[in-house]
């Protein structure tokens, strides 16, 4: 039994020598959800998923893929999971065909399905040609054809838009759709905060191994207690009427604590006819630089 959870992690720690990579990291991940692992460079996002796939034994805490405790390298062999490394590294000297049906037959899945991911990826013209002749966008668009190839349970993806171009990104994240509507939980390691955004359900953000937070975003919003912004191109008309409006308005916005929002939908509508109303929630990009900024300054407090 494991409660709709695809991944538990509890009180991960990891040292390379005495380097301390990973210190008491925890979280939660529901089957058919995102989650975005996110961190500065070297936060010890890599080796987290290292950890997941067990190429990376941890020096303690537990894991738990699928229901399964995960201990020992051997555990994780019958799990599904699928994975884009950052940098796709596949023998290039191989057509792009060759190197999906050397993976099928590892995985056991059909040529067939070789096949119709190749066109779906808009391989079909390239499939004949060694890789070393592929783009970086081709290349990873094949990495990521081979990730989901044993249509996995847990998909991880590390970078995986990174030389991408807006619409071969926009496709990866509508396949991660797909795959989440049939049950995959996913886990992206990502710098591009915009493009993952509206795609996540949950983020993990680390900071030289430590998690400073892990939540879904609508927890991660209202921990951090960052504004919400409200604007209308009548408002400038109307706040000179009132102290309240007055007090929150700066650079033609509101700016306005969560739990006052509702209160001040209701003001604006009834009191002052304001109807067309654009709410904009904290994006992730707001909420990442919050909980860094948190960090430093108690870094800074504590020295
Ligand atoms: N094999 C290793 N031996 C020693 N130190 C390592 C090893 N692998 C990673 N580290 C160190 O552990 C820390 C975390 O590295 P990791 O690759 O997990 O970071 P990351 O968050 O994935 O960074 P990036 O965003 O740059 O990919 C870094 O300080 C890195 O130098």
């Amino acid at each position: 039994m494991n409660n709709g959870l695809a991944v538990t992690g509890r009180n991960i720690r990891h040292e390379f020598g005495h380097f301390l990579a990973l210190d008491d990291v925890s979280f939660d991940l529901p089957q058919g959800q995102t989650m975005a692992l996110l961190g500065h460079n070297g936060a010890g996002k890599s080796t987290l998923i290292k950890i997941l796939l067990g190429l990376i034994t941890p020096l303690s805490g537990e894991i738990n893929i699928l229901g399964r405790t995960v201990s020992q390298h051997g555990a994780r062999a019958d799990l599904r999971i699928g994975y884009l490394p950052e940098n796709v590294s596949f023998y290039d000297k191989l057509t792009g065909e060759e190197i999906l049906t050397y993976f099928a037959e590892l995985k056991g899945v059909s040529a067939s399905k070789v096949s119709k991911l190749i066109e779906e990826f808009g391989l079909g013209y390239a499939k004949d040609r060694q890789l070393k002749t592929y783009s970086k966008g081709m290349a990873q668009r094949l990495g990521f054809a081979q990730a989901i190839l044993c249509e996995p349970e847990l998909l991880l993806l590390d970078e995986p838009t990174v030389g991408l171009d807006p619409s071969a990104s926009q496709f990866l994240y509508t396949k991660i759709d797909e795959l989440k509507q049939q049950g995959t939980a996913v886990i992206v390691c990502t710098h591009e905060l915009s493009l993952i955004e509206n795609n996540i359900d949950h983020a993990l953000i680390l900071a030289r191994g430590k998690s400073l937070a892990f939540g879904n975003m609508s927890l991660l919003r209202q921990q951090s207690k960052l504004k919400v912004k409200i604007t209308s191109p009548t408002l400038s008309q109307v706040i000179s009427q009132s102290e309240r409006l007055k007090r929150l308005y700066r650079n033609e916005a509101l700016y306005v604590d969560r739990d006052e929002k509702a209160d001040l939908l209701r003001y604006l509508t009834s009191q002052h006819g304001v109807f067309d109303l654009s709410i904009l929630e904290p994006g992730l990009a707001e909420i990442y630089r919050y909980y860094n900024d948190q960090t430093s300054e108690s870094l800074s407090l504590s020295k």
